[in-house]
C-alpha cells in the first residue's frame, strides 16, 4: 500500500554525546524536505539546541505537572525549549527504572495532553521471540497505551524496538519486523479511524547499510536510531534511504 504519511527518523543519541557533536550537528546536518527528521538529546543538551534542519525530542518526561519529584522534568519544561517529541517506555528505562506498561501509557497520554508527540516503544525480550509469544506480549504494551490514549491518538507515534537488536548489530529481518508493525498496525485500527496514518518506526541496529530494506517493507514508517545517530555521516544516509522512499 502507498505511504500516505512522512516518513520518521529519530536520533536517540541515549546517555552520549557532547557539545562539540552537538554543535557539529547544529552547524552541518543537512535539510531533509520529504521527513521529519528528529533528534532525541540527553534533556541538558536540548536547551543548547535549535536547527531548521531537525526538530528536538526528550527520551523521557514525568507524568506529573509540577512538583515534588526530584530528577524529573515536565511536559511544560521541555515545550518551553520547543522540545516537541518524547520517547516514552524505552527498554533501557522499562528494564532499569521498573516502568511498567501503566507508567508507560500515562506518560503517553500526558506528552498527547500536552501537545506534543510520543514515541512510544515497544518490543519483546529474546526469550518471548524464542518461546512464540511476541504478539501477546507486543499486543500488550500496546493495549494499555491504547486504552489510555484512545480518541486523541492522531499524534502518536510507536517505535516496535525488539529488545534482542537494540545494540546488539542483530536488526530485524525486514521480514520480521513487517510482521509485528502490521500487527500493531491492525491493532490500532480497532481504536482509530485511520491507522494508516500512525507511523510506526524500527528501531534496533538501525545502519545505513539496513535502512533502504527496512523502508521498504509497507508497515515500516520510519526509524528510532541509537548508535548510528552518533555520527552524522550514518544518520544523514540513513535520513536519505527514508527521504528517498517513496
Ligand atoms: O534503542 C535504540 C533506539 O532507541 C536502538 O539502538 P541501536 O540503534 O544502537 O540498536
Amino acid at each position: 500500500m502507498q505511504k500516505n504519511k512522512r516518513m520518521m527518523v529519530a536520533g536517540n543519541w541515549k546517555m552520549n554525546g557532547n557539545l562539540t557533536m552537538l554543535h557539529q550537528f547544529k552547524r552541518s546536518f543537512p535539510v531533509f524536505e520529504n521527513i521529519d527528521v528528529v533528534l532525541c538529546l540527553p534533556s541538558l543538551y536540548i536547551s543548547e539546541t535549535s536547527s531548521a534542519n531537525f526538530s528536538i525530542g526528550a527520551q523521557d518526561c514525568s507524568y506529573y505537572e509540577s512538583g515534588a519529584h526530584t530528577g524529573d522534568i515536565s511536559l511544560t519544561m521541555l515545550a518551553e525549549f520547543d522540545c516537541k517529541y518524547v520517547i516514552v517506555g524505552h527498554s533501557e528505562r522499562r528494564a532499569r527504572y521498573n516502568e511498567s506498561n501503566e507508567i508507560v501509557a500515562k506518560k503517553a497520554k500526558a506528552v498527547l495532553e500536552n501537545g506534543s508527540v510520543p514515541l512510544v516503544c515497544v518490543g519483546e525480550p529474546l526469550e518471548v521471540r524464542d518461546n512464540g509469544s511476541v504478539f501477546d506480549y507486543v499486543g500488550e504494551q500496546l493495549d494499555a497505551v491504547i486504552e489510555s490514549c484512545k480518541g486523541a491518538m492522531d499524534n502518536l507515534v510507536i517505535a516496535y524496538e525488539p529488545v534482542w537488536a537494540i545494540g546488539t548489530g542483530k536488526t530485524a529481518t525486514p521480514e520480521q519486523a513487517q510482521e509485528v508493525h502490521a500487527f500493531i498496525r491492525e491493532r490500532l485500527s480497532k481504536y482509530c479511524d485511520d491507522s494508516h496514518s500512525i507511523r510506526i518506526v524500527y528501531g534496533g541496529s538501525v545502519s545505513d547499510k539496513n535502512a533502504a530494506e527496512l523502508f521498504a517493507q509497507p508497515d515500516i514508517d520510519g526509524a528510532l536510531v541509537g548508535g548510528a545517530s552518533l555520527k552524522m555521516d550514518s544518520f544523514s544516509d540513513i535520513c536519505l534511504a527514508a527521504n528517498e522512499r517513496k
